[in-house]
């Protein structure tokens, strides 16, 4: 289904608007926090909820494993399993099987692998990536099966990739079918490489898809590279549709995205980095474990909304980080979260006032510049 996407403003090529699907509005510019196994790690919904979060990121790959896509299913899909009732996106799988997994194989018909869990064999083809993802797990967005080739690549190399993934693309197409109340969106690789990058565009609007991803990026080559990149791949795609940069990233990877046409993100950083003591703040990233803040009565982030941010001390929240105490990853992860929020709140915000250059300014000065 093309879920109506409404751009009511842009900025250069900054843009904001609302994706409306069945299950809730996802505002865009938005930032999609990952629940790799139907949980955003240490929070509960209802927190993730009051970060302001408008969709959630389940991961095929995990899911599958455990608890299994068939079980999922009788157990009434993932929004009833977590106690979720906003739009959830899946990724299709294959790129945690290249990172996660055990021996695996990429073959023209499907990507068969074992399980880093217990060993056990499994096959996922562009059509079982589907099933599982549209089907048994529920995604309101579903992801086709792409190969994301390693960074460095040679051209041949991506260029195998690239014509891989744009066979699974259609493969992905047939399989999904036509749905009214559920969303795919193919995904452009083509590594670092513009003319596969506009290969790759050119055969997804061919297939033609919901919402357009941009893979292969924030796989090592650094920020600059990725923003040299993103100077042409996002405008490679279709303007009346949801641009996605997957995996992506740090907060000032997110605005220069935006700046660059990119609509949505996802990464795992503020609930993972949040875990071992790192909090990013409009003044920067800073580390709790840090013994500056033995002693530091303030709160941490008093500008964003949150009790994580606002109701405890930085001496406090030092503490529990170095006593690795559960509350501690709690309230670093919520808080995270939260900021990520707030960024893309602000960043809406900024656009729709025509003000974004100079939002993008104030960050680098205040936030890059002192992390
Ligand atoms: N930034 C690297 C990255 C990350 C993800 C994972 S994004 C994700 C992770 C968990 C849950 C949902 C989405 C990717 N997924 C696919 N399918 N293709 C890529 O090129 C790619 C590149």
């Amino acid at each position: 289904m093309t879920f109506p996407f409404d751009i009511s403003a842009t900025d250069g090529r900054a843009r904001t608007g609302v994706l409306k699907t069945p299950r809730g509005d996802i505002r865009t510019p938005a930032f999609m926090p990952v629940g790799t196994a139907a949980t955003v790690k240490a929070l509960t919904v209802d927190q993730v909820k009051q970060t302001g979060a408008d969709i959630l990121l389940g991961n095929t790959y995990h899911l599958m494993l455990r608890p299994g896509p068939e079980r999922m299913e009788r157990l009434g899909g993932l929004h009833k399993f977590m106690g979720w009732d906003k739009p959830i996106l899946t990724d299709s799988g294959g790129f945690q099987v290249m990172s996660l997994a055990g021996i695996s194989k990429v073959k023209e018909e499907a990507v068969t692998f074992s399980s880093h869990i217990d060993g056990s064999k499994h096959v996922l083809s562009p059509e079982r990536s589907i099933e599982i993802q549209a089907d048994r797990i529920g995604a309101d967005i579903s992801m086709q099966l792409d190969e994301c080739v390693a960074w460095p690549a040679e051209e041949p190399r991506a260029r195998s990739g690239m014509e891989l993934s744009a066979r699974w693309a259609k493969r992905s197409k047939d399989a999904f079918g036509t749905r009214d109340t559920q969303a795919l969106f193919g995904i452009q690789q083509g590594s670092t490489f513009e003319n596969l990058r506009r290969e790759s565009s050119d055969r997804l609007q061919e297939i033609g898809f919901d919402g357009y991803a941009i893979g292969g990026l924030a796989v090592g080559e650094g920020h600059q590279a990725m923003c040299e990149v993103l100077d042409y791949a996002p405008q490679m795609l279709p303007a009346d549709r949801p641009r996605y940069l997957m995996g992506v990233g740090k907060p000032v990877d997110l605005v220069e995205a935006v700046w660059r046409g990119v609509d949505m993100f996802d990464c795992v950083l503020p609930t993972r980095a949040g875990r071992h003591g790192q909090a990013w703040t409009w003044d920067g990233p800073i580390n709790l474990k840090n013994a500056r803040f033995a002693e530091d009565q303030d709160p941490l982030a008093p500008e964003v909304p949150c009790p994580a941010s606002t109701d405890y001390s930085r001496a406090y929240l030092h503490h529990l980080i170095r006593a690795d105490e559960i509350l501690g990853k709690i309230l670093l992860s919520w808080h995270n979260i939260a900021f990520f929020q707030a960024l893309t709140a602000a960043m809406r915000t900024a656009i729709a006032e025509g003000r974004f250059e100079a939002f993008r300014r104030d960050f680098h000065a205040r936030h890059v510049s002192n992390g």
